[in-house]
């Protein structure tokens, strides 16, 4: 059987099974009356780099924000359906959306690193969680997470500078950094890219390449190229519905929908 060609009810049947580190089951959100996303059933696999891809306005971001519920921020918007993460609902009132999003964290279009310096961006979510019994603790975490978001060399001397002095991909870093000072399973990254020139594009796909080990990735991404470059899987959008998902390199080569063909040969969007 193609693993990448189930059914929802074979779907459902690997709701349990360890390779599944998110679910999404009839995931409908409106903001107000109306309705952007129109019943998503999509499976993150654990450790994977899943790209979602779409035309402009197609729920991509929207459905995004549904996976550490940051769409709870929007007052007019609204969430049915469940998500799970490793087969917990997300949206249960015992979840705390402040260490759900610790546990799923997310980096945004825009860097936005606090109006703090560089060692306090990174140690911001560690100090927050309790994470750190000292200092040198402090320390390491930072450092390590600097390193392991390929910032550390150039900003080790002057960690007490702003973060918001650096250049527009070491921000974009910074931001990864403090993303991973709180040690978290999913990273969501929301078109991180489309702020940053290609070198500091191509630095973040190399980051994003490295940490894939560690970490189970979804990206929003309106770079097709990237998709193709970054990503396992590709889930494509249309309208609100999750039109298909499945292997990249699949979707870009034979997509099984129409819809995908005419989006990816660029006939809209
Ligand atoms: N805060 C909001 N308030 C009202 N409507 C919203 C809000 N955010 C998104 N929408 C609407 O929901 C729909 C989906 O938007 P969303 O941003 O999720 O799409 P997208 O595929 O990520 O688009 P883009 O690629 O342009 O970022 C759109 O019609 C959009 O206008």
């Amino acid at each position: 059987m193609n693993f990448e060609s189930k059914t929802a009810e074979e779907l459902m049947a690997t709701e349990n099974s360890a390779e599944t580190k998110m679910r999404a089951r009839d995931v409908r959100v409106s903001y107000g009356d109306t309705e952007a996303l129109h019943g998503v059933n999509l499976d993150v696999y654990r450790n994977e780099v899943l790209a979602l891809i779409g035309p402009s306005g197609c729920g991509k971001s929207t459905f995004l924000r549904c996976l550490n519920r940051m769409n709870d921020t929007i007052d007019i918007c609204r969430v049915s359906g469940e998500i799970t993460l490793d087969g917990q609902n997300i949206y249960e009132r015992s979840i705390d959306p402040v260490q759900l999003r610790a546990r799923v964290g997310m980096v945004f279009q825009k860097p936005n690193p606090f109006p703090k310096s560089i060692f306090d961006n990174v140690a911001y979510g560690p100090r927050i969680h309790g994470f750190t019994r000292d200092k040198e603790e402090l320390r390491q975490i930072v450092e390590t997470s600097l390193r392991r978001a390929g910032l550390w060399n150039e900003v080790h001397d002057r960690l007490d500078e702003p973060g918001t002095g650096l250049s527009g991909g070491q921000q974009q870093r910074l931001c990864i950094a403090r993303a991973i000072a709180v040690n978290p399973e999913v990273i969501l990254m929301d078109e991180p890219c489309s702020a940053l020139d290609p070198i500091a594009t191509a630095l973040i796909e190399e980051l994003i390449d490295e940490i894939k080990q560690s970490y189970t990735i979804v990206i929003v991404t309106h770079n097709m190229q990237q998709a193709a470059r970054v990503s396992g899987r590709t889930a494509f959008f249309h309208l609100g519905n999750l039109v298909e998902v499945g292997a990249t390199e699949q979707i870009f080569t034979n997509p099984g929908d129409e819809k995908t063909q005419d989006y990816i040969t660029g006939r809209f969007g």
